[in-house]
Formats: C-alpha cells, structure tokens, sequence
C-alpha cells in the first residue's frame, strides 16, 4: 500500500512537473522549412517548436492548432482562416518581413494578438537593389541583352542611348528607413536634387538634403521615381493612368515596396506608349509572375523576382529579430519593433 501510495506520488510529482515544463515551454510554429537555422536555435532555447515540411497553406492550417505563438515566414495571407486555426490561445506573431500588408491587423487587433515584423534590418539590401534597377532600367539592360541574343548589335553613336542619373532629379516616394538609404547610395552619383514625398516632412530629409513636396511636384520633376512606401490603402494603385500621364516622358519608375502600389496596367500602358522611358520592378502584381506574362516581353522593363531583402546577411538578421520579438512577446515584454 505504502508502495503502490510512493508510485502514485512519484507518478503524481512527474505528470506535475511535465505540466510545468510544458507551461514553461509554449509551443510555436515555424510557419517555413527554410527560415534560417539562428532563428530555431534562439527559440528552441525556451519553446518547442512545431516544424513545417512545406509551405504549403494546409500544412499550415493543420500544423497551427493550439500553438502559442506563430514565426510567418510567408507571404500566404495571415487571415482570420489562420488564427481561427490556432486557437484563443496563440497571442504572439513575428512575421520576418518589414511589411505587413499580407496580415489582417484589424483581425489581430481584435483578439489582442501581438505582432512584431523586422523594419531597418533589411534596408541596406533592399536600397541596393532599387539601385540596381534604377541603373539597370536607365541604362536599357534587357534591352541591349536581347539586342545581343537576337543578333542586332549595332554600334553607331546614337545607338542605345539611356538616361543619366548625374545631374537627375530623383524623387522618393516614402522617406522610410529603405527611402533614406538610397538616397545615401545615390549622393555620390551626382544626383542634382532630391526630392520626396510622404505624410510630413522628415528632420532626416533635411540632413540628407533632400526636400520634402507633394506627390504631383515629384511627379512634374523627377527624372528618377522610386517606389519606397508601404502598400496601404492610401497607397494602393496611386501610381496609375492619372499620376503616369504627368510623369515626364524620360523618366524611369523603380518600384521596391509592393507591386499593388503601382497600377500595372497603367504601367504597361505608359511604356507601350513611350510616356515613360523604363521601369525596374523588383516587385509586381501577381507573385510570382506567371511566365508568360507581358511585361517579361517588354525592352524598356527589369524585373527581379522580390529579392530586396534577399541576402545571406539580411534574412538572418530578419530571422533573429523575428525569434526575438515571438520571445518578448512569449515573456509579456515589448516586442523590439511592435506592429500592434
Ligand atoms: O517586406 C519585406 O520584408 C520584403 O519585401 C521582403 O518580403
């Protein structure tokens, strides 16, 4: 009896403990096999984490029941169908990307949710690439690469000319974090003037000597227009038949933020008819592109396929702020960059 009472103690002790440790150690689901490894190895110090084989939205569906927090690493939409999934219980989310269009904040705001996305990390890699596609579009890119493949090199001296971007006017639309470092990027090309438009004036616009106007002023006198707002819905299509048909006719439009921002029809419009000399786009409307899209038929377009924050670098700095904010989010702190 006094055995068999020992056990039931012992047992009694052990399901305790388990429960405890349990407790201790919330569950969260890492919504991609390929989030980068530091991510795993910061949560597995205090979560048990449930992994994904795909990232595939039923795997997903499945996989999230009753986890307390959730890593997204996908640009699938994290919508009321997700959350109901999970449970009332899961009130933490990282997403490891700067925006956060593809989430229902209000659906998150409603449940008391807590979001965390990963800003100022990845502006060094994505100002580079809206760099690289400004000078890419400017200087005809495609357009002399197919050129070669199809045999129609021609060398004389008015052959290919493209646009200059010393002595230019370039105009940023969104003086955020990735705003402010292009425009560093590009001082050292000569750019004559800088100018950008947003909600307000920004005490950084004027140490970087560029001069806050509204959207048409930019619009009148940019020679370079890069798209460097978040996808809103004030920001939603403002590049569109409108806006395009007061753009100057040798101007080149670089878009880094979301393809949704830009009215793409309109777009396709505007080069087809020579109202717009180029357009580099490392993002676009759908993701991905199907491959027989038009604009992969068009000379005067450079498409990249959303690579901005894609460096080694950059997405294991996303990652590790992602893993951060879910712990700080687990531990009832502040989240490093709260979204809501
Ligand atoms: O928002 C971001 O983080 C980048 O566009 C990569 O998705």
């Amino acid at each position: 009896m006094l055995i068999l009472y020992r056990n039931f103690n012992i047992c009694h002790n052990f399901t305790t403990l388990v429960t405890k440790v349990k407790m201790s150690r919330p569950t969260v689901l890492m919504s991609s096999p390929t989030i980068p490894k530091i991510a795993f190895d910061l949560l597995e110090t205090r979560c048990n984490l449930v992994r994904t084989t795909t990232d595939s939205k039923n795997e997903i569906l499945e996989k999230v029941k009753g986890v307390d927090a959730i890593f997204w690493a996908s640009h699938l939409p994290l919508n009321k169908e997700v959350l109901e999934n999970a449970g009332s219980q899961m009130k933490t989310i990282g997403t490891m990307s700067a925006g956060f269009n593809h989430i229902d904040i209000g659906e998150l705001k409603s449940r008391g949710i807590k979001l965390g996305n990963t800003p100022e990390v990845l502006n060094d890699g994505v100002a580079d690439v809206a760099v690289l596609l400004a000078l890419g579009a400017s200087r005809r890119l495609q357009e002399g690469r197919l050129k070669i493949e199809n045999n129609e090199w021609n060398s004389h001296n008015q052959w290919m000319l493209g646009q200059d971007i010393s002595g230019s006017t370039v105009g940023i639309i969104g003086l955020g974090g990735i705003g402010q470092a292009i425009v560093k990027r590009l001082k050292p090309f000569n750019v004559a003037k800088f100018i950008y438009t947003g909600h307000k004036e920004k005490p950084e616009g004027k140490t970087l000597g560029a001069h806050f106007v509204d959207l048409e002023t930019l619009n009148k006198e940019s020679d370079f227009i890069i798209v460097a707002c978040p996808l809103n819905d004030e920001t939603r299509g403002m590049i569109n038949d409108d806006f395009l048909s007061k753009t100057k006719k040798t101007a080149v439009l670089v878009n880094i933020s979301r393809g949704d921002v830009v009215n793409q029809e309109a777009l396709i419009k505007a080069l087809k008819e020579d109202r717009l000399f180029a357009a580099g786009l490392d993002v676009m409307t759908p993701e991905p592109l199907p491959s027989n899209h038009e604009l992969l038929k068009m000379p005067n377009v450079v498409l990249m396929p959303h690579l901005g924050s894609a460096t080694k670098k950059t997405r294991d700095a996303m990652a590790e702020l992602t893993a951060q904010n879910i712990l700080r989010g687990l531990g009832g702190e502040p989240m490093l960059t709260p979204v809501c």
